[in-house]
Order: structure tokens, then C-alpha cells, then sequence
């Protein structure tokens, strides 16, 4: 079994949660479950009801955008997040369905790879097309798996600045697992960290993201700082993987 006992929720309609944790912790596993890709124990609901008993397509079913993006396809942008935009709702497109395709790719910063194959884009361009495809369907409940993994700075901002926006404009419920603590800081409403197969703590990012459960979850000695806009951060000091080491440092603390 890779997660017990796993108690948080709800999660609001309008708010972003950012999923820590460490490698093999059991976010994308999570997600999947949370998607209803997975079946197992305990209950995943989405507006009252079982997240597996929503159809395929209806809004309130997840719309999850995993962490391996294969595009192998001879797809052409445009056709795809088009696709993506029309799933359960028949094959006939009108001027309005072409228009919304066109923005997506505008908000995304896309617009000039509308005719590129998708087998022929980089990783960061494949990860930014995945995320249209999923935005372009308008669901209730987005979850997304290290979107930010393959992106430059830039990138990594504006996408997380665009889910934050949307998210509160659609009252969507955005789902981010994600490894970058200072992008969590900045930018969740709300944090879940896993740890050994169950949720180590939950709360806001400033109150749950400290320097000691760094030191617990990650095993790294971090520090707090402030950027220029007011937004903390955390520097990482080192690593302290031995747990002899560790266990000094705890020590020493007190
Ligand atoms: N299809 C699978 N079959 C068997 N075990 C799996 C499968 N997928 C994941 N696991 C195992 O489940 C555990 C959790 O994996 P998961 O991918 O959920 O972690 P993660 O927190 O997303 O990790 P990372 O940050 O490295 O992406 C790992 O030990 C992994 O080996």
C-alpha cells in the first residue's frame, strides 16, 4: 500500500492547493486517485458525489494532466487542444468552438505553434499544449502533475500566475503537485505534504512550509527570506542526509 489514513478536504472551489513531498512519496499516485483513474479504498467526491459515478466528460470530472507527456503524435497543435475542447460533445465545429481554441493558445503564449506536429515540439512546448488541453475543457476540478517541471522561469510563473487567475475566476479547484517549495509559498492557497504514505501536515503555506518540517520531510536545513514584491522563500542551507548528523542538528536546536 502507498497511502493510509489519508484525511484533508474539502477543497474549495476558486483555490489552488500545491501536493509536497518528497520522491516516491505518493503525489502522483494521489492525483490519480483524486482523478478517478484509480480504484481503492476510502471515498474521492467531487460536489457530493463519488468521483468515479461523474461520466467521462461531465465538468465535474477531473481533468488531469499527468507528469509523462507523450506526444507521438502527427497531431497538429491546434487539432489537439480543438480535440481536447470537444470530447463528449460530437464532432461538428462552429466558428465560436475555433475562436475559444485561438485564446487558449494566446493565454498560453502558444498561438505560434497552432500548426506545429505535436511529435515535433520541445518538452516545455508539450508540457504547455498538455495544459491547454485541460483548461480548454473548462472543468470544475484540474489537477496537475510537476506542471511547471519542463518550463523555464518565465514559464513557470506566468502558467502558476494563469492557475491562480483562473482558478479564481472559474471557482475552479486547481490540484498542483509540485517540487518547488518557494513556487508552493507563492503561489498555493493551501498545501498537502505527504510523507511516508500519509499527509504530514495541511494548512497554509506560511504556517506549514517552515524550516523544521523541511528539516523532517526533506531532510534539508533551510532558512526564511523575503524577495522584493514580500513573498517569503526558502533558502536551502545543505542537505543533512545521515541520520546520525541529523539528529545533532535536532539537538543542537534545542
Ligand atoms: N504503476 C505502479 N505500479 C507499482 N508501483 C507504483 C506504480 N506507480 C507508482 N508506484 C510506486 O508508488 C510509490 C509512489 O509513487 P508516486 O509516483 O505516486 O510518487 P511521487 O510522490 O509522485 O514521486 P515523484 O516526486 O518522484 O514523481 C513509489 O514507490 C512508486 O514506485
Amino acid at each position: 500500500m502507498i497511502l493510509r489514513n489519508l484525511d484533508f478536504g474539502p477543497l474549495r472551489a476558486g483555490s489552488v492547493t500545491a501536493l509536497l513531498g518528497s520522491n516516491a512519496a505518493g503525489k502522483s499516485t494521489l492525483l490519480r486517485r483524486m482523478a478517478g483513474e484509480l480504484r481503492g479504498a476510502g471515498k474521492v467526491e467531487v460536489v457530493g458525489q463519488a468521483v468515479e459515478a461523474w461520466p467521462t466528460y461531465h465538468c465535474n470530472r477531473p481533468a488531469h494532466v499527468p507528469q509523462d507527456i507523450s506526444m507521438m503524435s502527427s497531431l497538429r497543435v491546434f487539432e489537439a487542444v480543438l480535440l481536447a475542447s470537444k470530447q463528449g460533445s460530437g464532432w461538428g465545429v462552429n466558428d465560436d468552438e475555433m475562436d475559444v481554441v485561438i485564446r487558449m493558445l494566446q493565454t498560453l503564449g502558444i498561438q505560434a505553434l497552432a500548426d506545429r506536429e505535436l511529435a515535433a515540439l520541445s518538452g516545455g512546448q508539450r508540457q504547455l499544449v498538455s495544459i491547454a488541453q485541460a483548461l480548454v475543457r473548462e472543468p470544475r476540478v484540474l489537477l496537475l502533475d510537476e506542471p511547471t517541471s519542463a518550463l523555464d522561469l518565465q514559464n513557470q510563473f506566468e502558467v502558476l500566475e494563469l492557475l491562480c487567475q483562473l482558478a479564481r475566476e472559474r471557482s475552479m479547484c486547481v490540484v498542483l503537485a509540485i517540487h518547488d517549495i518557494n513556487h508552493a509559498l507563492r503561489f498555493a492557497d493551501h498545501v498537502v505534504v505527504l510523507h511516508q504514505g500519509r499527509v504530514e501536515a495541511t494548512g497554509s503555506p506560511r504556517e506549514v512550509l517552515t524550516p523544521g518540517l523541511m528539516q523532517k520531510v526533506y531532510g534539508v536545513l533551510t532558512r526564511l527570506e523575503c524577495c522584493s514584491q514580500g513573498y517569503p522563500f526558502l533558502v536551502v542551507d545543505r542537505s543533512v542526509r545521515d541520520r546520525a548528523e541529523l539528529s545533532k542538528v535536532e539537538e543542537a536546536a534545542v
